[in-house]
């Protein structure tokens, strides 16, 4: 079937990308009342799209850009949904080209913050919006109704906030969706979202690991315990995707589907985004960052080929209290999720600081918590900590929060220690125990570091008596500490 030429100037909205997000957030919106322009690269999806849900509302299929940009209604609105880098550069020009001043471009993909600054910055020179903006939820949550995070101008999100929000989830008549700063605020803060997710993914997959190996648990056994933590404080959707993918038996061989499937965990990138933005913003995300490792060291056959007769220095496990080491692994899950989370929301603080942006994290906890992939439960809570203090230095030193990580720490702390004692990795479980002890440390050694740097380096130190620099000439003999 080929596309006829659409009416122009009779969409609401328009949507490119007709892949796997991209269908479904243009179904939304047609299903939402919204008049929708769609298209993409290869015509056959968009003809497909109007062929399967043309009853759900208003298509208005385009076989060329041109007649896309010209089925828009005025200042137009259109809605990228590719992948990230080169096609993203690529449909923008497109689009860009056949445009004109006051209209909007919006990037629903997974793009880095800095080049949505870019982009945002070159297009603002030629009279056009660029808005980034972090949708999560995945498939299903872009059709029935996802996180959104816009970022870009205030007067573009005028035009383009009340159609977004018309298709967020909502919690409570609230919708999942809000302005969340200018030009890359939006994508930065999915990007931390994203990073997140693989931090919580982590802390449930330690939490697994060492269910199995210490208690010798089968892994329906863990999904039944997994479910019940999931009626309570850990209620989220990843930990109930965990209790599914642990439930399910593989057809071809009887075994747990988990047995069958290769460990070694795939990325497409944001949670290396998150690490190296957080390592050069020089804020500690250790949570997340061990968890992108352990993708990384999961991903590296040569490697654990190379290490695989280490395995017998492993200690056996007897564990005597089988109840009570389950409650200590489900708080060392709770605490180490509750730092990664912290750490998190002090990235997109220190973000905010560095790049302007006005980013309110009560905002962005309230819309994470539906729609998106990392919603959980205690997100509620943690809205209601940054409501109370927008400038929470971090969220477990929120009295709620503090009040829960002490509670957690002998289960904590002894986690720890058995998985080291046993052989067990728990990155993210050691990290953020470690981080806690090192945050909330009266002195740490980094006075030392400061020595060492001034010794080699003449890089000075700082005095907890004096204001100043100080430097001692070590290479002297009377090695005198002078003001530098
Ligand atoms: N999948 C998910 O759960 C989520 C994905 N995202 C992000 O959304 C974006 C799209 O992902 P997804 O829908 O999964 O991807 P898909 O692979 O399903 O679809 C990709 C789309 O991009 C189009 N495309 C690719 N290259 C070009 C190009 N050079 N020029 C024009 N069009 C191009 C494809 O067109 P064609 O049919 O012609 O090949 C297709 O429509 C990505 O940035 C992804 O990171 C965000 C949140 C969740
Ligand atoms: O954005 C998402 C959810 O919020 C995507 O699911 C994300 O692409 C998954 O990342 P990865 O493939 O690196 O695990």
């Amino acid at each position: 079937m080929a596309l006829a030429t659409p009416t122009p100037s009779s969409a609401d909205i328009g949507v490119t990308g007709m892949g796997v997000m991209g269908k479904n957030l243009a179904r939304n919106l047609a299903r939402h009342g919204h008049k929708v322009a769609i298209h993409n690269r290869t015509a056959s999806r968009t003809e497909a799209v109007v062929a399967e849900h043309g009853e759900e509302g208003t298509f208005i299929p385009a076989g060329s850009m041109d007649d896309f940009v010209a089925s828009l209604s005025s200042p137009r609105v259109a809605i990228i949904m590719v992948q990230a880098g080169a096609a993203t550069d690529a449909v923008i020009e497109e689009l860009a080209s056949r445009m004109d001043e006051g209209d909007i471009i919006v990037d629903c993909g997974n793009a880095l913050f800095s080049d949505t600054r870019r982009r945002e910055a070159a297009l603002r020179e030629r009279g056009l919006h660029f808005v980034g903006c972090g949708v999560s939820g995945g498939e299903e949550g872009a059709l029935l109704g996802p996180s959104i995070m816009p970022g870009g101008s205030v007067e573009s999100y005028k035009r383009l906030g009340p159609m977004l929000e018309s298709i967020s989830a909502h919690v409570d008549g609230e919708p999942c969706c809000t302005h969340v700063g200018a030009d890359g605020a939006g994508h930065f803060v999915k990007m931390v979202h994203n990073g997140i997710e693989y931090a919580d993914m982590q802390v449930i997959g330690e939490a697994y690991d060492l269910l199995r190996r210490a208690l010798g648990l089968t892994p329906a056994e863990i999904a039944d315990i997994f479910a019940e933590w999931n009626e309570g404080d850990l209620d989220s959707y990843l930990m109930e995707v965990s209790v599914e993918v642990l439930r399910r038996v593989d057809a071809r061989s009887g075994k747990p589907l988990v047995d069958v499937i290769v460990d070694a965990a795939g990325q497409k990138g944001t949670g290396a985004w998150t690490t190296q933005t957080a390592l050069t913003l020089g804020v500690p995300v250790t949570g997340i960052g061990e968890a992108t490792f352990a993708r990384g060291l999961s991903s590296s056959p040569v490697q654990r080929e190379g290490a695989r007769e280490f395995a017998a220095e492993a200690a056996d496990w007897d564990v005597q209290d089988r109840d009570a080491f389950i409650e200590d692994v489900r708080q060392a899950l709770y605490a180490s999720k509750l730092v990664a989370y912290s750490q998190g929301f002090n990235l997109i603080q220190a973000a905010a600081a560095e790049y302007g942006w006005d980013i309110s994290l009560g905002d962005m906890a309230r819309i994470w918590r539906a729609g998106c992939i990392i919603r959980a439960r205690f997100l509620g809570e943690v809205t209601r900590a940054y409501e109370a203090n927008a400038d929470l230095p971090l969220l477990i030193g929120d009295s709620y929060f503090h009040h829960k990580v002490v509670a957690a720490l002998p289960s904590w702390r002894r986690v720890v220690s058995l998985s080291a004692l046993h052989g067990v990795p728990a990155p993210v479980f050691s990290s953020s125990l470690s981080y806690y002890d090192g945050v909330r440390s009266d002195r740490l050694p980094a006075a030392l570091i400061q020595g060492q740097r001034d010794y080699f380096g003449a890089h000075t130190y700082k005095r907890v008596d004096s204001e100043g620099s100080f430097h001692v000439l070590w290479a002297t003999e009377d090695r005198k500490e002078v003001e530098a």
